[in-house]
C-alpha cells in the first residue's frame, strides 16, 4: 500500500481528497476553521479509501470521522501515560490509572466499527474485486494453510494501526507548521511569495509543483525538528542484555527514544530552540528524515521506522500548499498564537489553532474544481 507504485497508482486520489478540503474551506470562507481537524478529516477520509475503499459513504461517513477524531485523542491520551502496572506487574490487576479499561472500551469502539466494515465487504464478495488493503488482508486470512495467514483479529489490528499512524501525525504536523506561520509572518510571506512563483495564482497546486518548493520543503523539516508528532518514538524491547554509552540495559527493559530532546539539543543545534527554516536551506542534502542520521529523526529509524514516510511527506506539503496558496488566513481578533503542546504519544498542540480563511485565488472558479 505504501510503495511508491502504489502511491504513484492513487495520485488521483489523493488530488481528490485535497481539492474536497479546499472547497469545504471556500465554503467556510469567514468563519472560524479548526485547522488540525480540517486536515485530520482529509487524511481519514484518504487513508481510510487507500485501507478499505470507499465501503463507508455519506452520512455514515461524515459520522464515523468525527467519531475517529475523538477515539484517536483517548488512545494518544493512554499511549503515551507511563502505566504503573509496567513497573509493578504485580498490582496490575487493580488497574490503578484506568488505563486498562479505557483502552477495553475504545477496543470495542473499534471492533464494530470494523465488524461492519468487513461484514460490507464479505456480502460484496462475489461482485466486483477490489484491490485494496483490506482485500488483501481478507485474502490472506481464506487462505488458512498458508504460514501467512491471518486472523480476522489480527486483520483488525493491522488496519487499525495503519489508520492511526497515518493520520493523526500527519494533521499533527499540518497543525503546527501552520501554527508557526503564523506566529512568523516573515515567514509566512516567503512561502506565500515561493508559490505564487511556483505556481502562479491563477492555478491550483498539483503534486508535481511541490518538490519545487524549496521554502516549504525547509519549514515542514523544521517543523519536524521542533515539534516530532512522537517525540519518544514507538517503545522499544530490548531482545538481550546490552550496554549503551556505559548505560546497563538489562533484557526485556521498555525503552523510549527522546527525539524531542535530540532536537532541541544545543550541542547539535545553533539556536535549537528557535524556529528557523533557513538552517534547512542552507544545507541541502544535509538531515533527511529517512533515518540515517541519529541528530534528526522525526519518522524513527531501523526497522520499526515509519512505513509512511513517503505518503506523510506528500500529503503534508500539499496540504500546506494547497491551504496556504488558495487562501489568507487570519487568527480571530485578539487572539495569539498558542505554541503549548499536549504530552500523549502523538505531541499535538494542547489548544486547536482556529483561522480564518479568504480566498486568494483571481479565478473563483478554481474552488469549485472537484476532480
Ligand atoms: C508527517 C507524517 C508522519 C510522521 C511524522 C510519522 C512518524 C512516525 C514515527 C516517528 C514512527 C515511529 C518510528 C520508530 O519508532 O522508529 C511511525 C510509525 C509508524 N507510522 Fe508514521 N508518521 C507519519 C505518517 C504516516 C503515514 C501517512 C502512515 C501510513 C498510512 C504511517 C504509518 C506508520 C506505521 C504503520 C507505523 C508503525 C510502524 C511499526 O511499529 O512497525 N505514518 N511514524
Amino acid at each position: 500500500m505504501l510503495s511508491s507504485a502504489n502511491l504513484n497508482a492513487c495520485y488521483d486520489l489523493r488530488r481528490e481528497k485535497v481539492m474536497e478540503m479546499v472547497g469545504d474551506v471556500y465554503e467556510n470562507v469567514g468563519k472560524l476553521i479548526d485547522v488540525g481537524e480540517l486536515a485530520f478529516r482529509t487524511l481519514t477520509s484518504l487513508i481510510g479509501n487507500m485501507v478499505w475503499g470507499g465501503e463507508i459513504q455519506g452520512e455514515q461517513r461524515t459520522i464515523v470521522e468525527s467519531q475517529f477524531k475523538k477515539i484517536f485523542a483517548e488512545i494518544m491520551v493512554f499511549l503515551g501515560k507511563p502505566n504503573i502496572s509496567d513497573i509493578f506487574p504485580s498490582i496490575a490487576w487493580f488497574d490503578i490509572q484506568g488505563i486498562e479499561r479505557g483502552m477495553k472500551k475504545i477496543r470495542q469502539s473499534f471492533n464494530e466499527f470494523l465488524d461492519s466494515v468487513i461484514e460490507e465487504r464479505m456480502k460484496k464478495e462475489t461482485g466486483e474485486q477490489k484491490s485494496d488493503v483490506l482485500q488483501m488482508l481478507l485474502d490472506l486470512h481464506k487462505n488458512q494453510d498458508s504460514p501467512s495467514s491471518l486472523t480476522m483479529n489480527q486483520i483488525k489490528g493491522i488496519l487499525v494501526n495503519i489508520v492511526v499512524a497515518g493520520t493523526d501525525t500527519t494533521s499533527g504536523s499540518t497543525e503546527w507548521a501552520m501554527s508557526e506561520l503564523m506566529q512568523h509572518p516573515e515567514m509566512m510571506e516567503k512561502v506565500k511569495k515561493e508559490l505564487n512563483d511556483v505556481i502562479g495564482v491563477n492555478n491550483t497546486v498539483e503534486e508535481f509543483h511541490l518538490p519545487n518548493l524549496r521554502y516549504l520543503n525547509a519549514v515542514i523539516k523544521e517543523t519536524f525538528r521542533l515539534h516530532p508528532v512522537l517525540p519518544l518514538l514507538v517503545p522499544r524491547c530490548s531482545a538481550r542484555s546490552l550496554t549503551v554509552g556505559g548505560y546497563t540495559i538489562p533484557k526485556g527493559s521498555r525503552v523510549f527514544l527522546n527525539t524531542w530532546s535530540i532536537h532541541r539539543d544545543p550541542n547539535i543545534w545553533d539556536n535549537p530552540m528557535e524556529f528557523q527554516p533557513e538552517r534547512f536551506l542552507n544545507e541541502p542534502g544535509k538531515l533527511d528524515f529517512r533515518g540515517n542520521d541519529f541528530r534528526y529523526l522525526p519518522f524513527g529509524s531501523g526497522r520499526r521506522k515509519c512505513p509512511g514516510i513517503n505518503l506523510g511527506e506528500k500529503m503534508l506539503s500539499f496540504i500546506l500548499a494547497s491551504l496556504l496558496h488558495s487562501f489568507e488566513w487570519k487568527l480571530p481578533q485578539d487572539e495569539k498564537v498558542d505554541l503549548s503542546g499536549k504530552f500523549g504519544i502523538i505531541m499535538g498542540k494542547k489548544n486547536p489553532l482556529h483561522l480564518i480563511p479568504t480566498p486568494r485565488l483571481t479565478n473563483l472558479e478554481l474552488y469549485k474544481r472537484k476532480s
